[in-house]
């Protein structure tokens, strides 16, 4: 089989540090802007950046429709931060009219972490990302983070935070070939989420091929 066509939601934010991420872990990437280019790819990376400016561009490309049609049809997509935002079929403190694509079947905190500290870092257990008992924690890296407050039937939590006033929320989830962290692990040299996602992608292309 061919190797897999991953895409990055272009809108805005950090597209080219998942780009990178992405091309390490060796697959092929297109940033995705239009509905040909979307139809094209095997998987999906919703960056984060700020998911207000990617709900208006994502109304202005008009891409809501062709995305949830994809995730309907089984795209695997991996929203981080404002991504899992937007992959969330629920939103607490959305700015007003806020809209997501969903498919998640999770309630979302947008910038649940507070002022204080905006921007944090922590070590997680994730045994599922690859950072199980005997592997290196996942050094996780929180910007205006969002957090999940509840999660569905069908939902698997992948990591919780540790420690802190915080320990015990939840801050990276999946649901079928659906993923979402509220960190960012296209910043820095650990690919370990972006593999799991790949390996996601790559199961369901076998599924996909084996049934045709
Ligand atoms: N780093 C991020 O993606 C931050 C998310 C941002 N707070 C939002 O609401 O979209």
């Amino acid at each position: 089989m061919s190797r897999p066509l991953i895409g990055v939601l272009a809108l805005q934010g950090d597209v080219r540090e998942h780009t990178h991420a992405l091309q390490a872990c060796g697959v092929d990437v297109v940033p995705v802007r239009r509905r040909s280019e979307l139809a094209a790819v095997d998987g999906l990376v919703i960056p984060g950046g700020e998911s207000t400016t990617m709900d208006r561009l994502l109304k202005v490309f008009e891409l809501y429709q062709p995305l949830r049609e994809r995730i309907a049809d089984g795209l695997p997509v991996y929203g981080s931060c404002a991504g899992m935002i937007l992959l969330a079929d629920r939103i607490l403190d959305g700015v007003g009219g806020q809209a997501t694509v969903g498919g998640l079947d999770v309630t979302v905190r947008r910038n649940a972490f507070g002022r204080q500290v905006d921007s944090f870092e922590e070590d997680l257990d994730a045994p599922l990302l690859g950072a199980g008992p005997m592997d290196e924690p996942l050094h996780a890296v929180f910007i205006r983070a969002p957090w999940v407050e509840a999660v569905g039937a069908g939902v698997e939590v992948l990591a919780t935070v540790r420690s802190g006033p915080a320990a015990g929320r939840i801050v990276a989830v999946r649901q079928g070939v659906l993923m979402a962290t509220a960190f960012h692990p296209e910043i820095g040299s650990d690919h370990r989420v972006h593999r799991a996602f790949i390996d996601l992608v790559r199961a369901h292309r076998r599924r996909e091929h084996t049934r045709r």
